[in-house]
């Protein structure tokens, strides 16, 4: 494996709040890490330098070897990095295929090639059947992976997951980690995910970042970091493993 992703000393102040403290990790190509932390910890905040949404005020951030830090989020985009949001926000009025056809067009300038790569992405995440559908019209779990087919249709080789388990049922939680299993292992996307859901988070990281008030306080594999004291004093003691 080798560097995808290389973010070192980011740091990113808000007026006088430090959101995100000298930030270095790097991702893989091919493993799947996870970013976890308590309400407020800068996870969000990292994902929007790494998408080109904010400049870090320090540091660099690299992708495939060449520096992202600063680019647009289309230029990010283009790259190959996608990303879903917290708060899924699909075009309500378009159908489901439509929503996706979106995004495949991002390197696709035929409609009909968009159109099949829009199908192929459908199906592979359960949701051809209802690419009819309008996208206001689905239940929370099929928003979730619509969220992640228009991502997905853009041809990602590093996609940023933000709380895609949030809201999900533990049998939807379970569906959903089995899908970005498929989605790292047979579509070779990298995955780097921010998560509160532990129990999807231990089932799918290799690696993990905890962070704490914008710093990091702990690197490294699931099974280590979950038993480090400074971890589970500042964020696990309050959740369920
Ligand atoms: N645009 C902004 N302007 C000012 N402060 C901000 C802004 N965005 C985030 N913050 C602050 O930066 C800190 C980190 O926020 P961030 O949303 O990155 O945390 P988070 O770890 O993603 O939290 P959550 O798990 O609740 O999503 C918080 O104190 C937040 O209030």
């Amino acid at each position: 494996m080798s560097a995808l992703l290389s973010v070192v000393d980011v740091g990113k102040r808000f007026r006088g709040l430090i959101a995100v403290d000298r930030v270095s990790f790097t991702v893989e190509a091919g493993e799947i890490f996870a970013v976890i932390g308590p309400n407020g910890a800068g996870k969000t905040t990292l994902f929007n330098m790494i998408a080109g949404v904010l400049a870090p005020n320090e540091g660099t951030i690299t992708f495939r070897g060449e520096r992202i830090s600063g680019r647009t989020p289309d230029a990010v985009c283009r790259l190959g990095v996608a990303r879903t949001f917290q708060i899924v926000r699909p075009f309500p009025a378009l159908t489901v295929e439509d929503n996706v056809v979106i995004g495949a067009l991002l390197h696709r300038t035929e409609m009909a090639a968009a159109r099949r790569h829009a199908r192929d992405v459908l199906a592979t995440l359960d949701l051809f059947d209802k690419r009819d559908f309008r996208a206001s019209a689905l239940t929370l779990p099929d928003r979730k992976r619509l969220e992640l087919a228009r991502a997905l249709a853009t041809d990602p080789k590093l996609l940023l997951l933000d709380e895609v388990m949030a809201g999900l049922r533990p049998t939807e939680t379970d569906r959903m980690v089995e899908i970005l299993r498929g989605v790292n292992r047979d579509m070779g996307v990298t995955i780097l995910l921010i998560e509160h859901v532990m129990r999807a988070v231990m089932a799918l990281a290799g690696h993990m970042l905890v962070l704490h008030h914008g710093a990091p306080i702990a690197k490294g594999k699931p099974e280590d970091v979950v038993r480090d004291q400074k971890v589970i004093t500042s964020y696990l003691g309050q959740e369920s493993i």
